[in-house]
């Protein structure tokens, strides 16, 4: 057979962890779940290091995968097929009750049920009310466990996998630190089930095209997207200064030396620069809800004199965005629409296409109203 034991491949040696005060653990689903439903197997060494962290002071914010994995083990039900999202949605929403119910069995303080969506991360009124919510539960005392609300995501708006909800996590709360509990002890040269000479990556400088080449697809049945989202997830939070750490969450030595704040894994550096939250949060919103196009002088303006998106400047406008959505500010040019940017719109898409070309005194007459003379201000603005 082709698979390898994991007593046959090479090992990680220990290394020292970025200090950190904040952080968001996730944990894949084949460490929470098993034939019957959640597991403790994994799970109760994983929920006894983070009660320990907890009560010596540290913030953990816990994004949790397993719902649809638990939810088919209960039904019994075979694993749906890609396509058939009702199916999935039905099985989270069964498996999910389990998965914050077996949290709650590891630590003596509440923990608070947390399901974001897309939407909760794109819209700039949802991300700071996440973070409000998010920073409140931590000042109270409550365990954060987060996962995407499943049953409710339809396909083409879903985050996909909670290796990504997490570094977005991460960068909303403004965390120090990212740990990716999975069920393999860290980044190999290439899959170790596949090839037995695989060799263990201790720490990734950058998370370059051939570094992401390495990666390969998920190890079981319930994973969802094996090392490529660890590493793209692992790219967005070092965009925003975060590192990730990568480790084995069925192995005593992983866990106990994360307790100890010692890494046995991979560790994704964090770029040295911090930009902005919000910056951050612009650049990785993850889709646009429309795209603001803009003649060849505003967009040299935005790019070069970091100046705010005037009225004057808008030549189309697609999509039906609201007030306060992220918009994608393109430029036509011969080859098609360049992006530009992203910003927050100060109005919405009906509100624009009335405005194509205004001045920005003219607004109050064209609309009726104002809400300042920028379609998108230049706080809200990350270039492309
Ligand atoms: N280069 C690699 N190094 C380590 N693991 C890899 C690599 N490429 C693919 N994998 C696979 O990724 C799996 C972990 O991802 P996944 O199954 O999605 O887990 P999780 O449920 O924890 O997100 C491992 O079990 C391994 O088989
Ligand atoms: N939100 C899904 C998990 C998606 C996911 O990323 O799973 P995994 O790769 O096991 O972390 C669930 O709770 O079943």
């Amino acid at each position: 057979m082709s698979m390898t034991t994991s007593t046959s491949r090479a090992t990680f040696r220990e290394q020292r962890l970025p200090a950190w005060q904040r952080v968001v653990v996730k944990i894949g689903s084949s460490l929470l779940t098993g034939p019957g439903g959640v597991s403790t197997r994994h799970a109760l060494r994983i929920g006894h290091a983070l009660a320990g962290l907890i009560d010596s002071g540290r913030e953990v914010l816990i994004v949790s995968s397993g719902a649809v994995a638990a939810g088919r083990a209960l039904l019994q039900a075979r694993m749906p097929e890609a396509g058939a999202l009702p199916a999935r949605q039905a099985l989270a929403a069964v498996g999910q009750t389990g998965v914050v119910a077996l949290w709650q069995r590891f630590f003596d303080r509440p923990v608070a049920q947390v399901l974001l969506t897309h939407d909760d991360l794109r819209n700039r009124r949802r991300y700071l009310n996440a973070r409000s919510t998010l920073r409140a539960l931590l000042a109270l005392g409550a365990v954060p466990i987060i996962n995407e609300n499943d049953t409710v995501s339809v396909d083409e708006l879903k985050l996909g996998d909670n290796d990504t909800l997490a570094a977005h996590v991460a960068m909303v709360i403004g965390a120090d630190l990212v740990v990716l509990l999975t069920d393999i002890d860290g980044l190999y040269d290439a899959d170790p089930r596949r090839n037995p000479k695989a060799r263990p990556l201790h720490r990734v400088a950058r998370v370059t095209p051939a570094v992401r080449a390495m990666a390969g697809a998920a190890g079981s049945a319930v994973g969802t997207g094996g090392m490529a989202t660890k590493l793209d997830a692992a790219a967005r939070a070092a965009d925003a200064g975060i590192p990730t750490a990568i480790l084995n969450g069925t192995s005593a030595r992983s866990i106990d030396a994360f307790a100890r704040d010692r890494l046995v894994g991979t560790l994704v550096a964090g770029s040295r620069s911090r930009p902005g939250a919000r910056k951050t949060w612009l650049k990785n919103a993850p889709l646009a809800a429309g795209r603001v196009c803009v003649d060849a002088g505003a967009a040299r303006a935005l790019a070069e004199r970091g100046a705010s998106l005037l009225p004057r400047g808008v030549v189309d406008v697609s999509g039906e965005f609201v007030r306060g959505d992220v918009v994608e500010i393109g430029v036509t040019g011969r080859g098609g629409v360049r992006a530009v940017a992203r910003g927050v719109a100060q109005y919405g898409a009906s509100e624009i296409r009335k405005l194509i070309g205004a001045r920005s005194e003219e607004i109050g007459t064209r609309l009726g109203f104002t809400y300042g003379p920028e379609i998108v201000h230049r706080d809200d603005l990350a270039l492309a």
